[in-house]
């Protein structure tokens, strides 16, 4: 088990290069779709069926390739949420979590980046598994170990910085949930590329 939040590779540190777009970026949560489009009515566009998605996420983009889907593990490890994700998970502001992040890959390329928080809690008994999942889905283990429901989807609007404001392909537009069973709660954010919801 690696210890720490490691890049997997030098590439995931964070520049305006040829990987920027596939970094994630700091976005605000919306409690609805509604509520995120006041701000931004591009969420009531194309990406508006991704956003809404209800089951598996990865079942939803499987579909959608034409030959393959795999899941690319950009880091993990134990480190610290966000404030803001420990309020939201409602875990100590301190405490360490296992935290996942992947680029879940259609045809080959980068359809969403996700971000997964995944408290002490969680990593007990059967949860064990979520530390070792690799290139695995983490939606095949939620769907189909008993007891994981997600909880209400909220809808995320991606703030750039200027320098990266002229790169395409950033991730604009987010989706997030908590997902609990009996005792635990974990929290799944997806972040939708463009590329995704502009194919035809
Ligand atoms: C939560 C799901 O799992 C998907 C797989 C992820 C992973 O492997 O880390 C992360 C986010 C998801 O979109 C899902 O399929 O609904």
């Amino acid at each position: 088990m690696r210890l720490g939040f490691m890049p997997s590779k030098v590439s995931d540190i964070d520049t305006c290069e040829d990987n920027a777009s596939l970094i994630i970026p700091p976005t605000d949560w919306y409690r609805s779709l509604i509520a995120a489009g006041l701000r931004n009515p591009a969420v009531h566009g194309p990406a508006r069926q991704w956003l809404q998605v209800q089951g598996s996420f990865t079942r939803a983009l499987q579909k959608q390739c034409a030959s393959s889907f795999h899941v690319e593990v950009q880091r993990e490890g134990f480190a610290a949420p966000t404030l803001e994700e420990a309020r939201r998970l409602g875990i100590p502001l301190r405490q360490q979590a296992w935290i996942r992040e992947v680029r879940l890959c259609g045809d080959g390329k980068p359809w969403v980046l996700a971000r997964t928080v995944i408290p002490l809690a969680c990593l007990t008994g059967e949860g064990r598994r979520l530390i070792h999942l690799g290139s695995k889905p983490l939606g095949a283990y939620l769907f189909s170990s008993r007891g994981w429901q997600r909880g209400p989807l909220e809808t995320g609007l991606c703030n750039h910085r200027s320098r990266c404001l002229s790169k395409t392909g950033v991730p604009e537009i987010a989706r997030r949930s908590l997902f609990r069973n009996q005792k635990s709660a974990l929290l799944v954010g997806e972040y939708l590329l463009p590329v995704l919801y502009r194919q035809s």
